[in-house]
């Protein structure tokens, strides 16, 4: 179906907005009347610079206020009416968007807004022009679908016809289902958004917190499965009010914007993707670093119990491994690496997750338009297909084949004791590695990237949002939103502070971006886990002692518990199920990414949101320790 963006969505003046629609890919923009009053250039001008981008204006809009008015004011909006279809002529568009009335005048008789919007669309038949009559939930009189459907009816002209949002149905959760049953040609025109549920008056919801469909909470597919099943064939279009959108670079939003209509056109069974894939994991994760730094996180996961298990047959490239995890520190000086290092310097710069089926999942990426990448192969070595994400980090597409050598075993040369296994199956010296799985990974993001990196891991992984948490740091809050797949095995809390003082702000400044903050690995015994941790060295953060009486006391902890909890070093979560959480935190390497000792119980699916405050609280006094040139030993 065509694809269309309102201007309203995108930051900028009009041509900047009309750039970033027509590089994104879309068919046609709705021109918002604010954003061609404060442009300069004339329609006719506008009109020109679509056709030269190859955009179909395909709305102007919106005409407010003008059905069921006093009769003092009719012949005065029918006038200003006729204004608008001058410059509708001059832009190149039929169709102009008239939405309820919402002023205090307004007359509560469907008879008179079916008899103006007759008139109005009589005079726009004489112009060739059409009229499509939409219901604001805040409208006055007029605020369901069904009502402007129903004067649409009444008012019987082949110029006037029914426009639908999503967002006005679904946030008053009036029911979409309906739509099924208008006759597809008098659905003039098709607006799609999605938002947030959030506790607040619908005005202002619609305002300021819209967002494109799949970053929201509203069932914006279902809304999309009705319309087409009335056999409505025009464009879906985007019409987002959104204060980050306003905020944020054009074009990645334009480009944002089109994912998300390719998506819910698949999910609303109009088109078809490859599926996502079935995920199982993260098999690996790759760090850019130089000589220096690589010797440094090396010895800062030697702590952790990770051991140097081989090195790469034709880069500089080396895996440290413990059970199933892999990490992968490149030192390559020209590649994907290097570049992120320049950049960044030392940080994540790829994860690999298993999926199922590689070739269908990078099939699904690209028509989600996501940019593919490749790394340069040595001989014999093994394509890996990888995806980037929204920040240009790497996501590898590992897909593992029974009977297969791994990707370890053709890349690398695998060290003793890891060279005598054959297949990538847990290995470690001990046949109980203290951690065994990489559990989850958090990204910092800066403001304003909330919503296109839900959007990317909900597209192309099918991974699900998890609700909002609002996380407070000394410096600031932290709102964080954990993308987890479907069976459980990739976690990805996205975390986002307005603060530049925060622990996620820090990290922000620190490598100029968003990128991966802390790295979780699962172990059996935390306990264990951490104690031998920090006799190695590693720099495990200090609880206070206010934690445990709190602790104690919140989950009735008898005091052999609560005295392995503190001797550990431990923080302390159970969810209403009684599943339980077990986790500790080192220092921050360089100032950057830190990493977590996890240990879950009986089904426990979160991630201690309770404990982020104290978490952040010791980071933060880790941090003024170190501005103040102390080591860690004096905390
Ligand atoms: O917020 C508004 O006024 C407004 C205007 C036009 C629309 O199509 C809409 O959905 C909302
Ligand atoms: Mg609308």
């Amino acid at each position: 179906m065509a694809k269309a963006i309102a201007t309203v969505c995108l930051s900028g003046n009009l041509p900047d907005k009309l750039e970033a629609a027509a590089s994104a890919g879309f068919d046609g923009v709705e021109i918002f009347e604010s954003d061609l009053l404060s442009y300069s250039g004339s329609p006719a001008q506008v009109r020109r610079m679509c056709e030269d981008l190859g955009l179909a204006v395909t709305i102007y809009q919106p005409f407010r206020d003008f059905e069921a008015m006093p009769d003092a004011l009719r012949a005065r909006n029918l006038d200003r009416a006729e204004r608008k279809f001058d410059v509708m002529q001059a832009l190149g568009t039929d169709l102009v968007l008239v939405c309820s009335n919402v002023q205090a005048a307004a007359i509560d008789d469907p008879a008179r807004a079916a008899a103006d919007l007759r008139e109005m669309a009589e005079r726009a038949a004489r112009r060739g022009l059409r009229i499509g009559y939409e219901a604001l939930a805040w409208g006055r009189h007029v605020n369901r679908w069904r009502q402007a459907w129903d004067i649409v009816q009444r008012a019987d002209h082949t110029a006037l016809g029914l426009i639908v949002d999503s967002f006005h149905t679904l946030s008053v959760r009036d029911d979409p289902a309906g739509i099924a049953e208008v006759p597809g040609g008098r659905i003039f025109f098709v607006q799609l958004a999605d938002a947030p549920r959030l506790d607040m008056d619908v005005l202002n919801w619609s305002r300021h917190y819209r967002n494109f469909p799949g970053q929201g909470d509203l069932p914006v597919a279902e809304f999309t499965r009705a319309v087409l099943a009335s056999g409505y064939g025009g464009p879906l279009s985007l019409e987002i009010f959104n204060d980050e959108f306003r905020a944020a670079p054009a074009r990645r939003t334009a480009r944002d914007g089109l994912r998300s209509l390719v998506l819910v056109e698949s999910e609303a069974g109009a088109a078809t993707l490859p599926p996502p894939p079935r995920l199982d994991g993260f098999e690996f994760l790759e760090f850019a670093v130089d000589h220096t730094t690589r010797g440094l996180l090396a010895d800062f996961l030697g702590t952790l119990g990770f051991r140097l298990a081989g090195r790469h047959r034709s880069k500089e490239v080396e895996l440290y491994r413990q059970g199933r995890i892999n990490l992968v520190l490149n030192s390559e000086p020209d590649g994907a690496a290097a570049e992120h290092f320049e950049m960044h310097g030392p940080s994540v710069f790829a994860m690999g997750l298993r999926v199922d089926d590689a070739a269908a999942t990078l099939q699904r990426a690209r028509a989600l338009l996501c940019a593919t990448w490749q790394e340069r192969l040595g001989p014999g070595e093994r394509p890996i297909p990888a995806v980037r994400a929204p920040n240009g980090t790497l996501v590898y597409l590992v897909q593992s084949e029974p009977g297969r050598r791994s990707i370890w075993e053709d890349d690398f040369e695998l060290l003793p004791p890891f060279s005598a296994l054959g297949t990538g199956e847990p290995a470690n010296s001990d046949a109980e590695p203290e951690l065994f799985a990489i559990d989850h990974v958090a990204q910092a993001l800066a403001p304003g990237q909330m919503d296109g990196f839900v959007l990317f891991y909900r597209a192309v992984f099918g991974l699900e949002p998890e609700p909002l948490q609002e996380l407070p740091d000394p410096q600031g809050l932290v709102r964080s939103r954990a993308m987890v797949s479907r069976e459980g095995s990739v976690r990805l809390p996205l975390n986002v502070s307005e603060s530049r003082q925060t622990a996620t702000g820090r990290f922000i400044s620190a490598i100029a971006g968003a990128g991966v903050h802390h790295i979780a690995f699962r172990g059996a015994d935390a306990a264990h886990a951490a104690r031998e941790a920090a006799a190695r060295g590693a720099p495990m953060l200090a609880i206070p002692e206010n934690y445990y009486d709190d602790v104690a006391a919140r989950f009735g902890l008898d005091d052999a518990t609560l005295a392995a909890l503190q001797a550990a070093g431990l923080l302390y979560d159970r969810d209403a199920s009684g599943g339980e959480f077990r986790h500790a935190y080192t220092g921050a390497f360089e100032e950057r990414f830190f990493f977590e000792i996890v240990e879950r119980d009986g089904g426990y699916r979160q991630f201690g949101a309770a404990n982020a405050g104290v978490r952040m609280a010791a980071q933060a006094r880790r941090q003024a320790r170190h501005g103040q040139g102390l080591g860690a030993e004096e905390l």
